[in-house]
């Protein structure tokens, strides 16, 4: 049998922790089924926000009547983006690899358990005091064979396609069918309730759902009841929520209606791993599952879900493993954005979350047109709304939608981070007149509601 200091099983994030027990001298073993690199380079984040790029001129240039500017588009060539995403992905895993030492083992397999500490690849056996589980996530199956889910997209192998059917209404259906609506591929997306984005603030999601239907063409309460492929064509049968039902063709169908864990490839029964109901894996908070010295971390343990979560705790298993870190991570917030247009960015809880929880909490939703460049977008609906404890001043969460929400909300993380105190965000110097500046008001606007609040008590 083969030993080892460390196996990791999963080289999405979790490569990180290769290179550097590696670059200590650790001798370790990284097993990966797919590509190197994971989902966020390979079929995740970073080819899905390279198609944004191409979606966000597309649509300045539809909406640029806005700015009393009459323009129309020649042609998109479809064919060169999805060329220029696919070679993007092409160099991932080469790329990955590269970044291993001669202390590494790269190992294409799936790994699976024997037992607590000895893995099984390749019909090869090893063993190591320290496995680290980072197996993440893979799509919900869709649920007829010819039908995609993001996997197929990245890299989208054959033609592309004239008309797409979208199922979903989170993160995945809404960036993509932003992409393929404003490239002018025929989009149709398919919301099974009334919300969209329905984990968002309910404000900001209803924000969203009006300006986003005036872009992407939505079916609210309607799911595909029968699915025929014939020709190249899928023919769909429509139902909504009164029972009727409507026909409806496109060239692709995709399904965007979640993920799930990977760890039936695990074969974890060999071993005192627990999962949850869910099918993720249980840990404690260094990250440790019921069996001694195997770690999880990543989007295998359902938590977060997010590439920036997941970064971070590969990086703080390392120093819990190899290095002298003796306390457990512990995120104080949790952002996350939607890549659409319009953008959304969110950081703490939501106010349904904060009803939902019982506490004492205040609100206030302010539009970004104090800033000149906010107002120079020509966009009404840009709004940030605060949700904070009174007696404290501590932001419990904080939403924003419109342009570049993403970069806005990293003044807001530093708060946070630092001192959390909306009163901070009152008091700094603004750059006149940034983007930022629309934070000014809604800060303004917040403290003054915390001050009516003590007031009337
Ligand atoms: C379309 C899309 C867009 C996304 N956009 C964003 C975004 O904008 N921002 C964001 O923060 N997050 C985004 N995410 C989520 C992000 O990609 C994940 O949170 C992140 O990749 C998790 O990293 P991980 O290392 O835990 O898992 P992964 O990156 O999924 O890596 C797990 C690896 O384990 C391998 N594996 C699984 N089982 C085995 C086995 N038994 N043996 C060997 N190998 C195995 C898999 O092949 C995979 O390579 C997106 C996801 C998708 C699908
Ligand atoms: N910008 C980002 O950070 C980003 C982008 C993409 C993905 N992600 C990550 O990837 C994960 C997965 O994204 P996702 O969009 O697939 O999942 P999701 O859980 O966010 O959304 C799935 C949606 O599909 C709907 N749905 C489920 N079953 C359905 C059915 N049978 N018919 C119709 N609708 C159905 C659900 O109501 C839900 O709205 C997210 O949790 C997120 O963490 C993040």
């Amino acid at each position: 049998m083969k030993k080892f200091d460390l196996i990791i099983i999963g080289a999405g994030r979790a490569s990180n922790l290769a290179v550097s027990a590696s670059k200590m001298g650790k001798k370790v073993a990284i097993i990966e089924k797919s590509k190197f690199g994971g989902t966020c380079p390979n079929r995740g984040c970073v080819p899905s926000k390279l198609l944004i790029g191409y979606a966000h001129v597309a649509r300045a240039i539809k909406e640029s009547n806005r700015h009393f500017i009459d323009s129309t588009i020649n042609k998109i060539d479809v064919e060169k983006i999805f060329e220029e995403t696919n070679n993007y992905i092409s160099k991932i895993d080469p790329a990955y690899k590269k970044r291993f030492n001669e202390n590494v083992e790269v190992i294409y397999g799936t790994g699976k358990f024997v037992s607590n500490n000895i893995i099984s690849v390749n019909g090869e056996e090893l063993t190591a005091p320290k496995i680290v589980i980072a197996t993440g996530t893979k799509p919900i199956k869709a649920p007829h064979e010819k039908a995609w889910t993001s996997d197929d997209i990245f890299p989208l192998k054959g033609e592309i396609p004239k008309s797409i059917t979208i199922v979903g209404s989170g993160f995945i259906a809404c960036e993509l069918a932003n992409f393929f609506s404003a490239v002018g591929i025929e989009t149709k997306l398919l919301v099974r309730s009334q919300r969209i984005l329905s984990n968002e603030d309910s404000d900001i999601s209803a924000i969203f759902k009006e300006e986003f239907s005036k872009n992407v063409d939505i079916l609210f309460d309607t799911s595909i009841d029968e699915i025929d492929y014939k020709d190249k064509q899928f023919n769909l049968i429509l139902i909504n929520k009164e029972n009727q039902k409507s026909k409806h063709s496109s060239q692709a169908l995709l399904y965007a209606t979640g993920r799930q864990s990977n760890t039936d490839s695990l074969d974890l029964q060999n071993t005192d791993i627990q999962v949850n109901d869910r099918g993720y894996i249980k840990r404690d908070e260094f990250f440790e599952t019921n069996a001694k010295g195997v770690y999880v971390v990543g989007d295998a343990s359902g938590e977060h879900m997010l590439q920036h979560a997941a970064a971070q705790e590969v990086n703080h298993l390392g120093k819990l493993l190899f290095e002298n870190e003796s306390k457990a991570l512990k995120f104080k917030y949790m952002p996350h954005a939607v890549f659409t247009e319009p953008e959304i960015a969110s950081v703490g809880i939501t106010e349904q979350k904060a009803k939902e929880l019982n506490i004492k909490y205040v609100t206030s939703t302010t539009n970004w047109l104090a800033s000149a460049k906010a107002m120079s977008t020509r966009l009404k609906y840009p709004r940030t709304k605060f949700i904070i404890n009174p007696d404290t001043y501590e932001i419990l969460g904080c939403h924003l939608i419109g342009p570049e929400s993403s970069t806005m909300m990293h003044q807001i993380l530093v708060v946070m981070h630092l001192d959390n105190d909306i009163r901070h965000l009152k008091e700094m110097l603004y750059i006149h007149p940034a983007l930022n500046e629309a934070i000014l008001p809604a800060a303004v606007n917040t403290v003054k509601v915390v001050e009516a609040y003590k007031k009337d008590k």
